[in-house]
């Protein structure tokens, strides 16, 4: 019996050679990703929708215009909402998450910014009676809700937000107003043509002084017509690399009033007459952006594993080229070049989704307290998260840029599926918060963590690693020391020595007599760069620890391959730190890249197997190239045959431009 339960009978005979490989059983595999229940209910949901015309694409939305790419997604959110309780549990965000990527793919389920932002910001910010108000109307969708925030001239910097809500005593309203074309609402999700309710920030304004950013629940277009309401002006702000279903939007507020308590006010407080009562914590109105960027690690790791899942197995069935000249053509995933591009790509889309669920978890912790009031661990989740929404964005991205172009020219057809999925991933570098920008904000937490220190201060316990300075020396190769190990240390040794040493320049430039901000901006770069190796630790140390945890043997195995991978990766593409400071030299990285090389062959042949494991649906991944049967050639012709251009045997626009051309070109002989 395989234990690689996606071969059948028809398939490409390449690709059921790569299953008939494996050394462990994908089903196994795919529990200990989703666990038990849910790798099977993805099974049946999956069944479910390809039954279901309604919730199928005609033809690939890649041939579609845009109008109408907006007006399917439409379409197919109403068949969600009407028919999908009948295929899965509403109530599990797991099996709900798992309908809407089979139905709508990359871009995601369209009203998704009403439920991952505009719900999250008024249950983690409206009191007890205004939840009680809007959020049972939300949940069922009697409107639609958005998260304005972002201005034309402001995104990163929300204290010079300039929309204002203005609080008037007389009639206990606040005034929403935008004074200038630059603060004009940008880019919020579904605001462009869907939206009825926003959250807007707004700076709030009580007898003339100014509290800060708040958030508002502004109706922006009536509930029944669709109209926008008076003194709004709201609209689509045209095509994007990606994300092209969405109406990402813009919006004016021409003197709006709102009820007083239309302000959220769990945590700040407007009386009736005018009296402000601040938050516990400062930035308790940017809730929403946390929960974002605790979400989107897994979302991001899921693309990585969709675009791994494509190149790994299109690699399998295309052959170009000899290794041993008269051998014959290998499969084009025997060169160790292709092996490097695509299973480290492959072992930071695991690293990613399994650190995803940790995250997730411990901001659900963190959150509750919150909820109540303890802010203590606050800090700690802004800026992991500000590391981690940066690192995974960025590390992703070019983990399927690599995808793309390991699959040659296909790669760039979007029939291989891969350009829209970076399209979609890369976004994530700029929303929620500009990497360059989170990154620092992860700076400055570490760079405290070192004064600390110096002070004889305590240390979280993410920051413990700060005090080894005993940990000087490169231990790979020691008796006793195993590579996992030796490996995380050499981490913890990059990511302290660059923390430390910018710490020190900043300090002494500020000794020199340079002014904190003018030293800060002289070493941003570094700071940068010490935030990513801190990050890229605490994924390593979380994502070890996962592995470790696995009870099934022959999973821990299959899994503790693809996590010395990841460490082995990490450690050479930082490896320019080590030499720093004397910790290691030429020929213990050499080792370390030995090692690499020799994971990359043991992982060869499983390697269909682990992405197959992490069971993408053919009707959620939309690639040719990545189909599970591996017949590529036949459905690539098949798929250019039904392209729009191909209607026709002569083009409209050949016959009306070229052909006259053409034509005079000759009289003219
Ligand atoms: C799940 C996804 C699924 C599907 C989605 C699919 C598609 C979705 C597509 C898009 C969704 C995207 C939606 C958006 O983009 S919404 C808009 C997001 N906007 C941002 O992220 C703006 C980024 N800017 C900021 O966050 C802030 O302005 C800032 C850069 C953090 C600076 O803020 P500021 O108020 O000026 O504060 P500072 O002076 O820099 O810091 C003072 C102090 O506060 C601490 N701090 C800052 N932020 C937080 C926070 N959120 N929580 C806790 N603490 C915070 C900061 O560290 C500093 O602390 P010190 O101790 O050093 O003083
Ligand atoms: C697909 C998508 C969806 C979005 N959805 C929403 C939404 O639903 N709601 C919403 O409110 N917003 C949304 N946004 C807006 C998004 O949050 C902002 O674009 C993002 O926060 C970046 O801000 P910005 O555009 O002002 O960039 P800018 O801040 O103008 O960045 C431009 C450059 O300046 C640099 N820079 C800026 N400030 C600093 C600094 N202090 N230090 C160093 N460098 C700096 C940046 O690093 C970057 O290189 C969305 C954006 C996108 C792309």
């Amino acid at each position: 019996m395989p234990l690689n339960h996606l071969i059948r009978d028809g398939d490409n005979p390449d690709i059921t050679e790569e299953r008939q490989k494996a050394t462990f059983s994908t089903e196994e595999l795919a529990i200990e990703i989703y666990g038990e229940p849910l790798a099977q209910r993805r099974r049946e949901i999956s069944a479910e929708v390809l039954k279901r015309p309604e919730l199928l694409d005609d033809c690939p939305h890649v041939f579609l215009d845009r109008t109408t790419k907006v007006e399917n997604s439409m379409k197919k959110t109403v068949a969600v909402m009407e028919k999908g309780s009948e295929i899965c549990d509403f109530t599990s965000r797991e099996e709900l998450g798992h309908l809407v990527c089979e139905v709508f793919g990359d871009d995601g389920f369209p009203l998704s910014i009403h439920f991952v932002m505009f719900l999250p910001a008024i249950q983690g910010q409206a009191d007890d009676e205004q939840a009680e108000q809007w959020i049972p109307r939300a949940m069922r969708l009697e409107f639609i809700g958005t998260y304005a925030q972002t201005e034309l001239g402001h995104g990163t910097n929300l204290r010079a937000l300039e929309t204002t809500a203005t609080y008037d005593k007389r009639t206990q309203e606040f005034i929403l107003h935008t004074p200038t074309v630059s603060a004009y609402k940008w880019w919020p999700g579904n605001l462009g043509k869907t939206a009825n309710y926003v959250i807007a920030n707004a700076q709030l304004y009580i007898d003339g002084k100014s509290h800060g950013p708040h958030n508002f629940l502004v109706q922006i277009r009536d509930e029944n017509t669709h109209q926008p309401m008076p003194g709004i002006t709201v609209g689509d702000i045209g095509p994007k690399f990606g994300l092209n279903t969405n109406d990402n939007g813009f919006l004016r507020f021409d003197h709006v009033r709102i009820p007083r308590r239309n302000m959220l006010m769990r945590h700040s407080k407007v009386s009736a007459d005018g009296v402000y009562s601040p938050p516990v914590h400062p930035k308790l109105s940017y809730g929403a952006m946390i929960f974002v960027r605790a979400t989107m690690i897994r979302m991001l790791a899921h693309v990585v594993l969709k675009a791994a899942t494509i190149a790994i197995r299109y690699s399998c069935v295309r052959r170009q080229g000899e290794i041993k000249t008269g051998n014959g053509e290998v499969k084009i995933l025997e060169y160790q070049t292709q092996q490097h591009r695509l299973f480290t790509a492959l072992a930071r889309g695991f690293a990613y989704r399994l650190v995803g669920d940790e995250v997730k978890n411990l901001y659900e912790k963190i959150a509750e307290e919150v909820k109540h009031g303890n802010v203590e661990q606050l800090a700690d989740l802004h800026a992991l998260l500000s590391g981690m929404k940066s690192i995974v964005s960025y590390d992703s991205g070019k983990a399927i840029e690599q995808c793309r172009m390991a699959c040659g020219g296909h790669g760039y057809s979007h029939a291989s599926g891969i350009p829209e999925m970076y399209a979609v991933e890369i976004a994530g570098c700029t929303y929620e918060g500009e990497n360059m920008v989170m990154l620092q904000q992860q700076a400055r937490y570490l760079v405290k963590g070192i004064h600390r220190l110096a002070h004889g201060e305590e240390l979280s316990t993410m920051l413990q690693y700060l005090a080894n300075t005993s940990n000087n020396k490169f231990r790979i190769g020691e008796s006793g020391v195993d590579l996992e190990n030796a490996l995380i240390l050499a981490l913890e040794y990059i990511a302290r020595s660059t923390i430390e040493r910018v710490t020190a320049r900043l300090d002494s430039l500020q000794n020199k007599g340079l002014s904190a901000e003018n030293a800060w901006n002289e070493n941003a770069v570094e700071l940068t760069r010490a935030s990513r190796t801190h990050t890229r630790l605490w994924i390593a140390r979380c994502f070890r620890d996962r592995v470790h945890r696995i009870e099934n043997h022959a999973i821990r195995s299959a899994l503790t391959d693809i996590l010395e991978l990841f460490l082995t990766y990490e450690v050479v593409d930082m490896s320019q730190y080590l030499y720093q400071g004397g910790y290691a030299n030429s020929d213990q990285v050499a080792q370390v890249k030995d090692a690499m090389y020799k994971l990359l062959e043991k992982i060869r042949p499983n390697a269909v197997s682990y992405v197959d494991a992490y069971e993408v649906s053919d009707t959620e991944l939309r690639s040719v190239l990545g189909r599970r049967d591996g017949n590529v050639y036949d459905n690539l012709l098949k798929w250019a045959k039904s392209n729009p251009l191909n209607r026709t045997e002569v083009l409209p626009a050949v016959e009306k431009h070229l052909m006259p051309m053409m034509l005079a070109a000759k009289s003219k002989l």
